[in-house]
């Protein structure tokens, strides 16, 4: 079922004044989130995805998620039928970029097609690549040619992604902690207007993610930041909304008891079917038990 949905306005945390601060993802397409070690991108990056998981169907949204700190941060979001898969390698995460790529040059030729003939289009379910620590994604980061040539095929692919993925709904979300030229090229990040950017480590990273100076000044608070995008006039500092691992295990462990009752029903459907080609209920069956009858007789 095509998704519907119009709202994509979604809380991501609180001023010191108490308000609450949204981003939109129909009018803003593409984010990147930095900051130095430990300054809360991971934690938001989780609280984006389980708040959209909880709030929207897998008809309205599904992500490919490239956590290249081996999956450990997201190994539980595997879960939530929203999720494609979990990529922990670099090989997996070209490959998952790839589908994304793909996924968006089939609904381009869809919508072609049914505009060729004044047909309406389809609102497709929002894809979201969202990528933690895609620094390891660079090529700089490459030890052998092939794995080079593979991370430049990777920036090649984000880069028609966040160039036209904003009419097929294929958005990227990529977290980092320094965006330099090294870790995303310029036509990649130049396309990312929404930021949302911790305390850095120094003035130059702040100049690099934010184009001025400031997040190296934030208080060190973890989840604290800097939002940038281009509904907002000026930056807002903001601290980030946080799910401690006992309220996300108490959302994700009925998901997890779900499907080891559908894994369940389906193993019990294959006994079935066993027992039914022992009584004799399709062709095998009937042979195997012919065969029997026949060796009985022999015997
Ligand atoms: N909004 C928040 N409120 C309270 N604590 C937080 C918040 N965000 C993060 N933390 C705490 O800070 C720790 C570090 O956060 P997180 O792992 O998200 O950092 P990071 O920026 O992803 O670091 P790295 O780049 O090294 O992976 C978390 O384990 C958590 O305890």
């Amino acid at each position: 079922m095509p998704s519907t949905l119009k709202n994509w306005r979604i809380p991501i945390g609180k001023t010191r004044y108490n308000q609450t601060v949204f981003c939109n993802f129909n009018k803003v397409h593409h984010w990147k989130v930095a900051g130095a070690t430990g300054s809360g991108k991971t934690e938001f990056l989780r609280y984006l995805v389980t708040y959209m998981c909880m709030k929207y169907s897998p008809d309205d949204v599904q992500f490919a998620i490239v956590d290249l700190k081996n999956g450990v941060s997201f190994a539980q979001f595997q879960w939530f039928p929203h999720v494609r898969g979990v990529y922990k390698t670099v090989p997996e995460a070209v490959s998952a970029i790839h589908a994304a790529h793909e996924t968006m040059v089939e609904r381009l030729q869809e919508v072609e097609r049914l505009r060729a003939v004044f047909q309406p289009e389809p609102v497709y379910p929002r894809l979201i690549v969202l990528i933690d620590e895609g620094g390891e994604l660079a090529p700089a980061n490459a030890v052998l040619d092939e794995d080079k040539e593979l991370r430049k095929a990777a920036m090649h692919l984000l880069s028609s992604v966040v160039r036209i993925g904003r009419e097929p709904r294929v958005n990227i979300i990529y977290g980092t902690q320094r965006p330099d030229n090294d870790t995303l090229p310029v036509s990649i990040r130049g396309q990312m207007e929404g930021v949302f950017c911790f305390r850095t480590e120094n003035e130059l990273d702040s100049k690099i993610v934010l184009r001025h100076e400031g997040a190296e000044k934030l208080p060190w608070i973890p989840g604290r930041y800097l939002y940038k995008s281009p509904l907002v006039k000026y930056d807002i500092e903001v601290q980030s909304p946080y799910i401690p691992d006992k309220v996300l295990r108490r959302i994700i462990q009925p998901l997890i008891r779900c499907e080891s009752q559908r894994t369940a029903t389906q193993q019990s459907d294959a006994m079935c079917t066993d027992n039914q080609m022992a009584d004799g209920d399709d062709g095998i069956g009937l042979e195997t038990r012919e065969k029997r009858r026949r060796w009985g007789r022999s015997e």
